[in-house]
Parts: C-alpha cells; structure tokens; sequence
C-alpha cells in the first residue's frame, strides 16, 4: 500500500490509501500505552477518518510488531481519578474513545502485532473485526495493577467470548497467544507477522466492494443489541437518514417551505 500521510500528530500516525484509514498508536517504546493527548490525537484522526467519505474502513492498529497496545499509561496515572494531561488535569477519555469507534459508522479493524493488553484489550474488542499476527498476546490485568473495564471492557467480552471465560480473563489476568484467542471467538484471524498488513487490507478491500450503508446498518444493528436506547438511537438516526432521501420524507419538508398542507395521499402504504 501507498499510505500517505494524513495528519501530522505526536502521539500517533495517520494515513490513508485506497479508502483505507490506518491509524497507529506510536509509543513503542512504552509498548504503545496511551496518555490523555494519545487518547485525544486517536480522536481526532477518527473524527477525520469518519467525516471523509473517501474512507470506507479504518485500521487501527499499534507501531512496531511488540504490542498493539499495553492499555492506560501508568506512569501518569494519578491519585485522583484519571490519568494526567500536560496540564495536569486527570481524566478517564479513553471511555469516549470507546464510545466513538463504535458509533463509527464504517468497520473498524485492530490490526494486532504483540501485544493488546488491559485498555488495549479493550480497544482491539471495541473494533469491529481483529486481526492478529501469530506473535500477539491478549489479556487484561486490572486486578493486577489496581484498575478495572467494568463497562464494554467486562460487557461487551462477555458477549464476545461468553460469560465464564470473560470472568476467566479478568479474574486470573493470564494471557492468551493468538491460536486461543481465535479458539475462543476473541479475533478473528490470526497470521504470520509479516503477512499482519497485507492480509488485514485484503479484508478491508473485501469490505470496500460491499454496499456501505448495509455495513453502516449492520454495524449500528450489532450496538443496538447491547447498548440499549442509545443503541437504538444510533440504528434509528439511519433510517431517518434514508427517510429523508425519499420523496415521501422530502413532501414534507417541501410543504412545510412552501407553506402548503402536505400531500402524503400520493405515497403508496406498503404492505
Ligand atoms: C505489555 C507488557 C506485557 C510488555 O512486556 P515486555 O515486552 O516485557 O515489556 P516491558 O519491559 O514490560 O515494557 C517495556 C517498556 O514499556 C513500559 N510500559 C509497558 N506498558 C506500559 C504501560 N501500560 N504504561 C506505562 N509504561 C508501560 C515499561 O515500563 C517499559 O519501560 P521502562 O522504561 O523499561 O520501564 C508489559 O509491559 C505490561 O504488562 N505492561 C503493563 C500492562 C498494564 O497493566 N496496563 C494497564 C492496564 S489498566 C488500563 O489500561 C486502564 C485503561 C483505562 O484507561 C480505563 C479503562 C476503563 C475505565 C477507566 C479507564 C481509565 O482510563 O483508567
């Protein structure tokens, strides 16, 4: 792939190529942890990522081939609640993040080398598929080091792998090499190293070729199944959207402009 760049950031790198975002936390030398301002740069990149109709999946992944992620940045974690920015100020935003790759409307997929471990657990379960190289190891260890995902990061495991092997996950902190991950439907697809990259494209091109609203309903399907009323806002805002690509949604917004009664009599009441 031809990446270029797409932003100039600190924390992270962001590129695109043939409709494909990639973005990569890149502090490999902390085995990719992040700290607030990583947390804000992947935001950011996302926002762009989601607003460019050119794109139509991202990857999300980490530098180097030793982790993908190793989770929140202890080293600025602080006694009051949250992990510190340059200013100091302590907060959790990792969980908004969360929250707006599955609000993504267009597959997100963690491309995972090394390890994806704790908050980075979490990060490559919140994406949409998961490839991984045959070096990768997964698992959390809140319990270990004195933090929990009791929300999507407990969740959304339960759902994925069932219920007695995510208690397994959080309450022993092992860790998992790939083969078992894939055996447990935590990923799904595990391959060489150095086939991480070209075989993760060739799924997000598979992606490509397929209709992109199906994907954006589907995906919105899948969160409205375990997100409750705001899973159900967010599959409700696309058929509002394709209401009102209608002639029927558009009637009533010519009548209400050209200060008519609507004629809705002319649309067809389906069975
Ligand atoms: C990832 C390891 C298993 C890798 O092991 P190894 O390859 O042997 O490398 P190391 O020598 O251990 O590490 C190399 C280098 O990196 C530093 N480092 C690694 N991980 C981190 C980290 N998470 N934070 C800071 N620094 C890290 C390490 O110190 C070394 O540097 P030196 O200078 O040589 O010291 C292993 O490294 C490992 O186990 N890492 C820790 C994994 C971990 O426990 N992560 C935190 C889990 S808790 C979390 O992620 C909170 C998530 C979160 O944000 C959240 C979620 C839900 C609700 C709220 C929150 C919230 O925001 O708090």
């Amino acid at each position: 792939m031809n990446w270029k760049s797409a932003g100039a950031f600190d924390d992270i790198l962001f590129h695109q190529a043939e409709g494909i975002a990639r973005i990569a936390i890149n502090r490999p030398e902390v085995r990719n942890a992040f700290r607030p301002q990583t947390v804000r740069e992947l935001m950011d990149a996302f926002h762009q990522a989601h607003m460019d109709s050119s794109v139509g999946a991202i990857i999300l992944t980490g530098a180097g081939d030793q982790a993908f992620c190793s989770g929140g940045d202890q080293k600025v974690r602080g006694d009051d609640g949250g992990y510190h920015d340059e200013q100091g100020v302590p907060y959790l935003n990792v969980l908004d993040l969360q929250r707006q790759i599955r609000g993504l409307p267009k597959p997100v997929v963690a491309m995972v080398a090394g390890y994806a471990i704790g908050g980075g657990h979490v990060l490559h379960l919140i994406c949409d598929l998961t490839i991984a190289a045959d070096n990768a190891r997964f698992g959390q260890t809140g319990p270990r080091v004195g933090s929990f995902d009791a929300g999507f990061g407990a969740g959304l495991l339960a759902r994925t792998v069932g219920i007695k092997k995510a208690k397994e996950i959080w309450f022993l902190c092992r860790q998992y090499d790939a083969e078992e991950a894939l055996a447990m439907g935590l990923i799904n697809a595990v391959v060489p190293l150095a086939e991480l990259e070209n075989e993760t494209v060739k799924w997000c091109k598979e992606m490509l070729q397929l209709s992109p609203t199906a994907l954006r309903v589907l995906k919105a399907s899948f969160n409205a199944d375990t997100d409750g009323l705001a899973g159900i806002q967010e599959l409700a805002g696309n058929a509002t959207a394709l209401y009102y690509m209608t002639p029927e949604g558009q009637e009533g917004r010519n009548a209400w402009l050209e200060k008519r009664a609507p004629d809705f009599g002319k649309f067809p009441r389906r069975p």
